[in-house]
């Protein structure tokens, strides 16, 4: 990976051991330990050490995440732990992070991004077939709302059906039978040297991605100046930009559970381009547009952008999402 920032922090206290904070699932240990070896590099004489914490969301395995809602499962525990000062920063999947940080948190970085679409997996009795082929009533795994949204509008001779659990359990199952195929993040499936598996990248034209899919998010405490320069020095700023405005895209737009909200941005210089759509979970209804403008105004992008959709009907698509959820 190619970083855009120079190591020149002030580090007022040269034998400072820098505890980092991580969920315990293999993927977080992979992602944290990349980060780790990243700043190990540019700053030899700090003491970078990872410590494990199991949060809410690896520990609730079997309830969809549709319904208990998303909102810091991954998160929370880590966060805690920065504000009583037992881990200095956490390294997460910027796309677990909420929009809204804690008070006294802070996003430090935005590393480089791998590919943020989504992937097709299938069933061996499947490998000569792509998503457009794949036969009627075909159980395809997900547990995104986005992704579920999308695929249905598509797709609506599919049957979906939740799927959770570790990148592992998830693949036993669909090798077991008990799925024709899944969708899965392609950054996940390469990060775990599981790439292999991938059988057809989605086009965005198919699945718009998860904000801030495919990029680490590394957040601080607002005030640890010495931590948060450090972490500059890893920050992959063409990345940023574009999480930046997705992030304040959905900021505007989500309600307190996890939505059928995707996007894609794209970058031409200093100009940002933002996609972004919002689907009702049957499929039947959404609303897509784009906005473009300077990337220095990235998170005013993401507001226009919502307000826009929000012209086109998307805060009803929303509401009634957010009413069904509270039912259930
Ligand atoms: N919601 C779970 C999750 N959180 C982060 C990733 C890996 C991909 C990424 O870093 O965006 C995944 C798996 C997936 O969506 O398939």
């Amino acid at each position: 990976m190619t970083q855009s920032h120079l190591a020149s922090p002030t580090i007022k206290s040269p034998n400072r051991t820098i505890r980092i904070g991580s969920r315990k699932s293999q993927l977080a240990l992979i992602q944290t330990y990349w980060v780790q070896e990243q700043l190990q590099k540019r700053f030899p004489n700090l003491t970078f050490e990872v410590h494990t914490m199991s949060t809410q969301g690896d520990k609730i395995l079997d309830v969809a995440l549709a319904k208990i809602g998303d909102k810091g499962l991954f998160t929370k525990e880590l966060e805690l732990g920065m504000l009583s000062q037992e881990i200095d920063f956490a390294v997460h999947s910027l796309k677990d992070l909420p929009t809204r940080l804690p008070e006294g948190l802070v996003l430090a970085a935005v590393t480089e991004r791998e590919n943020p679409a989504d992937a097709l997996v299938v069933h061996k009795k499947h490998l000569d077939k792509q998503i457009d082929t794949l036969p009627e009533g075909a159980v395809i795994g997900t547990s995104s709302l986005r992704r579920l949204a999308q695929l249905r509008h598509h797709f609506p001779h599919f049957t979906f059906k939740d799927v959770r659990g570790n990148l592992n359990t998830r693949m036993a199952r669909l090798d077991d039978g008990e799925y024709d195929a899944l969708i899965l993040a392609v950054a996940g499936l390469e990060r775990l040297g599981m790439g292999a598996r991938i059988h057809q990248v989605l086009p965005t034209e198919l699945s718009l991605y998860a904000v801030g899919q495919g990029a680490l998010g590394i957040e601080c405490r607002a005030d640890d100046l010495e931590v948060l320069s450090l972490l500059k020095a890893i920050e992959h700023v063409p990345t940023r930009d574009r999480a930046l405005a997705e992030r304040a895209f959905l900021r505007e737009l989500e309600g307190g559970c996890q939505v059928p909200i995707g996007v894609t941005t794209h970058l031409d210089g200093n100009t940002l381009m933002l996609t972004g759509i919002v689907a009702s979970v049957d499929g039947q209804r959404m609303v897509k547009d784009t906005v473009k403008g300077a990337t220095v105004r990235a998170e005013q992008l993401g507001i226009q952008l919502a307000q826009k959709l929000r012209q086109q009907g998307a805060q009803e698509i929303l509401s009634e999402i957010f009413q069904t959820v509270q039912r259930n």
